[in-house]
């Protein structure tokens, strides 16, 4: 019998390596596929992780997308371009697997963050922009003492503007309005090659938490990476070493 998902304070059991039928797994990048480093731009792509990839592409039969907070030309930097499904920004780029591609509409209001975490990042040495057309990040990783006047910048904002907060890992997202991982998951369920397969999907942050209870819906579960919280997921993994050895095991149990 599998766990249960919901309100966890227990340590989550690792997930199966063997699954009887077509499997779909989604990745999250950021402390899943990445350990976090201390900029983004401190990430860069790796054998190992893309020597994985390739082979759970091969594997699953093209039924892995990686879902990320990142663009997606960020997704393909860093995975080396093994990631020919993807999601970005919190589910609101999406591509599929013959190249096609949904972006949504960036909202007005995404510039006025942008400006805002700019004079903010001015001010606090160590704070860094990232503007994603869909989203603006406000990265106070190396600037820790900055992130409690941060998290208030970014609730006025979101307030002001109608942009969604997004808090991550020593970082505060204001994105626009319309998706989020779970509703990327399930879109890229609905099609081919990943429609009637197992879904599962791996990640650590907040924003995965959607993508779990989508996988759960659609008859799967989520991986939870790192710490225990409250979470969706079913099963867990403590770091990032241990996702890419079980996702090594998944790729040797099915050949
Ligand atoms: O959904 P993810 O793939 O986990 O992406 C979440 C965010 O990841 C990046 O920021 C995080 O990782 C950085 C590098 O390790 C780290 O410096 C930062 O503190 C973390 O928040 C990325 O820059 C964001 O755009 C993603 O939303």
């Amino acid at each position: 019998m599998p766990p249960s998902a919901g309100t966890l304070t227990r340590t989550l059991p690792p997930p199966p390596v063997a699954f009887d039928g077509p499997l779909a797994l989604f990745l999250d990048m950021d402390g899943v596929l990445a350990a976090l480093a201390p900029t983004p731009e401190a990430v860069v792509a790796e054998p190992r992780r893309t020597a994985v990839l390739e082979a759970l592409d091969r594997t699953l039969g093209g039924r892995m997308a990686i879902i990320s907070g990142r663009t997606i030309a960020e997704i393909d930097r860093i995975a080396g371009g093994a990631a020919r499904s993807a999601s970005g920004v919190h589910g609101l780029e999406r591509r599929r697997r013959d190249g096609s591609l949904d972006r949504a509409e960036a909202s007005p209001r995404v510039a006025d963050a942008v400006a805002a975490f700019r004079d903010f990042a001015a001010a606090h040495s160590g704070v860094i922009v990232e503007d994603k057309g869909v989203s603006a990040g406000l990265h106070y990783r190396q600037a820790p003492e900055a992130g409690t006047q941060a998290r208030a910048l970014a609730e006025g904002l979101a307030t002001d503007t109608g942009l969604v907060l997004q808090p991550g890992h020593m970082v505060l997202e204001l994105k626009t309005p319309g998706a989020d991982k779970g509703r990327a998951l399930s879109a890229f369920m609905a099609e081919t090659p990943f429609a009637g397969a197992l879904p599962v999907m791996a990640g650590d942050d907040l924003t995965d938490e959607a993508g779990f209870s989508a996988a759960e819906a659609l008859g799967g579960f989520g991986v939870l990476v790192g710490p225990g919280r409250e979470t969706a997921a079913r099963y867990g993994l403590p770091d990032v070493p241990a996702v890419l050895d079980w996702l090594e095991a998944v790729v040797e149990a099915r050949a």
